[in-house]
């Protein structure tokens, strides 16, 4: 049986705007933007997950609130998942895998050079914001 790890990221609301993250590493990602996130650990559920990976890599405590339909696969072996989620507390800093943040509004969603995987997600979650969707 082959398992299919799921990464799990955040498409992070606040003021109508999206959270975009610059990543740091491995080279072939480096200075391209993300959707914050990271992998599951066994026993977790997605939007715990979400909640640990936006604690340590960028300070904040966030709380998912729905998921993006769809799953885009990265490397093999990974599927990339994506939730909504909403900005509790912290000003967001790139504490680990990232070296730039930016928060962005729909009209500037396209200034950053987002991962191609991340990019129908991205789509989705700019119709949210546009929507009046506070996540
Ligand atoms: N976090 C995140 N990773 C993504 C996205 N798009 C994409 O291709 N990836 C890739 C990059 C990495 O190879 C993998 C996620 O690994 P990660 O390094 O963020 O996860 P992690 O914090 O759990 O890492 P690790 O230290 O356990 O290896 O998925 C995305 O939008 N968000």
């Amino acid at each position: 049986m082959t398992t299919v790890r799921v990464v799990v990221a955040g498409a992070v609301f606040h003021q109508g705007r999206l959270l975009a993250a610059r990543r740091s590493a491995p080279p072939e990602l480096a200075g391209r933007w993300e959707l914050p996130g990271g992998k599951l650990e066994p026993g977790e559920t997605a939007p715990e997950a979400l909640v640990r990976e936006l604690r340590e890599e960028l300070g904040v405590e966030t709380e998912p609130v729905g998921r993006i339909a769809g799953e885009w696969p990265l490397k093999p072996g990974y599927v990339l998942q994506v939730w909504t989620a909403r900005l509790l507390a912290g000003e967001p800093r790139p504490l680990e895998d990232h070296d730039e943040l930016r928060w962005l509004t729909p009209e500037r969603v396209d200034e950053v050079d987002w991962l191609e995987q991340d990019r129908p997600a991205v789509a989705e979650a700019v119709a949210r914001l546009r929507a009046g969707a506070d996540a």
